[in-house]
């Protein structure tokens, strides 16, 4: 196991307790997440079940054993646990690198706690370093394109990638990111985008980082 694959079992373990206890839980996508399923399959008789951010955390939480509920069944969740691409320190994040930022966004917003879980070179002082994602509707890609280009960005088109809504993935360079609310709401009148992956409306309430021995909340 990599160093940084050991960082982000760690941390993912750390996000255990938060979680024991709650009946339903909200699980995100990603490497780290990945981890964290693995930790909670040890304590899956204490849960009643799991809302999933993607098809495949879905997998993987049926494999070891946690029901997968449907969002518009369970109502409001008391936690939500996810990874991060980019964090700043007021917990703003950017999210999607995995294509999985629409349903982890609508996981976020229908949760009373976001515990954001992270090795520690996803702290940053401003964001944008990390390309933003933005999911699409297809046939608007390049109409999208060339409005985050009046933005200042460098749209890619994250070619071969179709997310589990059916859609496609902008990912935009050179962002200095100096006003997250500002920039998440104005994408999101673009028409065409879907979602952006800048967590900043919403940002976590709690994050935990690891780079080294110690886990480090904020
Ligand atoms: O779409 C993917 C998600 O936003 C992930 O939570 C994010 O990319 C972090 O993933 P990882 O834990 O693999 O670094």
């Amino acid at each position: 196991m990599s160093t940084q694959d050991e960082l982000k079992r760690k941390v993912a373990e750390a996000a255990v307790p938060y979680v024991k206890g709650i009946g339903i839980i909200g699980v995100g996508t990603g490497s780290t997440i990945r981890y964290f399923i693995d930790a909670l399959a040890d304590f899956k008789s204490d849960i009643e079940g799991a809302v999933s951010s993607s098809v495949a955390t879905t997998e993987h939480l049926k494999k070891v054993g946690i029901p997968v509920l449907d969002l518009n069944e369970t109502g409001t969740l008391d936690i939500y646990v996810d990874g991060a691409d980019e964090i700043n320190p007021v917990k703003q994040l950017i999210k999607g690198g995995g294509a999985a930022l629409t349903r982890e966004k609508i996981i976020a917003a229908a949760s009373k706690k976001f515990v954001c879980i992270a090795d520690g070179s996803k702290r940053v002082d401003v964001l944008g370093k990390f390309p933003l994602p933005i999911e699409v509707i297809p046939m608007a890609r390049s109409y999208v394109a060339r409005e985050l280009v009046k933005l200042g960005g460098q749209p890619v088109w994250r070619e071969n990638c179709v997310t589990d809504n059916h859609n496609h993935i902008i990912d935009v360079h050179n962002l200095t990111i100096t006003n997250p609310i500002e920039l998440e709401q104005t994408i999101n009148h673009i028409t065409g985008v879907v979602c952006v992956g800048l967590f900043a409306m919403r940002p976590a309430d709690v994050v935990l980082v690891t780079d080294g021995e110690q886990i480090v909340s904020f």
